[in-house]
């Protein structure tokens, strides 16, 4: 089955700005990134043909590799596109599927580090354990090397994958493994800072999955820091172009314990000698580009949305799933500049959004909304929102309604659980059998991949 041509997720965004350009293209082409890892319409159509394409078998086989069997789901659950339970359940359909197979371990990762959010809130945004830091809290420094950032490092598996995360806003699990450790360890650059630049480009960027999968790398969410070395590239990279991967002969070519020795000492190591090619660090923007906001719906007075007393759905970036089908109420795109100050995305990441924003709401805010939920609110109408994940977000829509929503996919241990392992066993013997989960989720996978059926491939 093949994404459709046309979307009924509502119109086409009137902009493509999301969507990686000719250069893009050339080097994702030379770093060997297949085309599914690196054009992400944003449609709940396109995630669901990924799903339709997902072989659980093939995943466990290969994810481990850049060129690997992954799913490319990440940006679409970030957005609230659809939902992991929606997903496994489709994938339940057609797949025999249970708690032991590798991918829905993958989802359990992504749900344990939303399980540690909904605990510590913001604390996951500073170092939990700083005496898990190698070289010690003061070792890092609080500013991104330029080498880094222009891809001119002169190690290319670090040089490829900043240059695959500006070219798509994505990158494979592994690279951002790759990435993070070199930061971090050899670098000493302060975990908090790199993953805020990370957060900003990736399309997918989740504050738990990302703030506490730097923590887990760094050694502050873990037992130990991550490590790798130039062997670990040649295995994971992509066959196509392992080539431009290759590290032998950098900082990273050494032993384990050659490597453990830097990441505890305090003085940082590299860049590599000699002049590297650089790239143009793509900006990070605390509001949308002129070029995201082309065909946008835009609200500037809230008198236009009429009727005070009809009911209002107010939809958020990490809530941009299908409208209710049937007749719905009128749905409001919110962007909340202010919440946005801390943690700039890029124009792609404000592109992807806003496309998706203008397919499923009537019209867009883009400003401080506190004071237009304050009227709304004075007029008496009806608000609704999903729960935000991001406290900005939190803070404004909080005691709102929310649409109604199945319960989540994994059961959630009522204690606060650090360790990923305990919280997996634990949430297993809360609810034994995966399919029991899975049931409400059913009518949602099948209405979800029934969609693809009205556009055979
Ligand atoms: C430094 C660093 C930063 C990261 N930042 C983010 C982020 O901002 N947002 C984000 O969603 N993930 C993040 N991850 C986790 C992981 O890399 C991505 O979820 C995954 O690469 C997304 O690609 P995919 O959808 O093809 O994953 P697949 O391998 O196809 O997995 C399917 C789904 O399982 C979940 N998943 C898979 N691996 C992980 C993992 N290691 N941790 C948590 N969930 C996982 C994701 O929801 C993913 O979409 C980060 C990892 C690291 C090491």
């Amino acid at each position: 089955m093949s994404i459709a041509p046309a979307s009924p997720d509502g119109p086409e965004a009137a902009s493509e700005a999301w969507a990686p350009g000719p250069a893009d293209l050339t080097t994702l082409r030379v770093a060997g990134i297949p085309a599914a890892l690196h054009r992400f319409p944003p449609s709940a159509q396109a995630a669901w043909a990924r799903l339709a394409e997902l072989k659980p078998a093939s995943y466990a086989r290969s994810r481990n590799a850049l060129d690997g069997a992954v799913s490319g789901l990440s940006p679409y659950f970030a957005h609230g596109l659809i939902e992991p339970g929606a997903a496994l359940a489709a994938l339940a359909a057609r797949h025999r599927i249970g708690y032991e197979d590798k991918l829905v371990f993958e989802f359990g990762w992504r749900a344990f580090f939303h399980h540690v959010r909904a605990r510590r809130r913001d604390a996951i945004l500073d170092t939990l354990r700083p005496e898990g830091l190698p070289a010690g809290p003061a070792a890092y420094r609080a500013r991104l090397p330029d080498d880094v950032l222009e891809a001119r490092s002169g190690v290319p598996a670090i040089d490829q994958a900043v240059r695959v995360l500006y070219a798509s806003g994505y990158l494979h699990n592994h690279a951002r493994m790759w990435l993070a450790s070199y930061l971090v360890h050899l670098r000493k650059v302060d975990w908090r800072v790199a993953a805020d630049w990370l957060y900003g480009h990736l399309l997918d960027g989740d504050l738990a999955c990302n703030h506490l999968s730097w923590q887990w790398v760094a050694g502050s969410f873990s037992s130990k820091p991550y490590l790798f070395n130039a062997d670990n590239v040649a295995r994971y990279a992509p066959v196509a172009a392992s080539r431009t991967w290759r590290s032998a002969g950098t900082l990273i070519d050494r032993s384990y314990e050659a490597l453990e020795q830097l990441a505890r000492q305090g003085r940082a190591s590299g860049p590599e000698p000699g002049a590297h090619p650089a790239v143009e660090p793509p900006g990070l923007w605390a509001e949308p580009p002129a070029e995201a906001l082309a065909g946008l719906p835009r609200l500037d007075d809230p008198a236009e949305l009429g009727a005070a007393t009809a009911a209002l759905d107010l939809v958020h970036p990490w809530a941009l799933g299908e409208p209710p089908a049937g007749a719905r109420p009128q749905r409001l795109g919110l962007v909340h500049l202010p919440a946005h100050a801390a943690r700039p995305w890029s124009a792609r990441r404000w592109a992807w959004v806003l496309a998706r924003m203008a397919a499923v709401c009537d019209r867009v805010w883009i400003d401080d909304a506190a004071p237009l939920l304050q009227s709304l609110r004075a007029q008496g109408r009806p608000l609704r929102a999903a729960p935000a994940p991001e406290s900005g977000y939190a803070r404004l829509l909080a005691g709102l309604a929310a649409p109604p929503a199945p319960p989540p996919l994994f059961a959630d241990p009522a204690g606060s659980c650090t360790s990923f392992s305990r919280w997996y066993a634990q949430s297993q013997a809360l609810a034994p059998h995966l399919e029991d989960r899975l049931r409400p989720w059913a009518a949602a996978g099948a209405a979800g991949l029934g969609t693809l059926s009205l556009f055979p491939g």
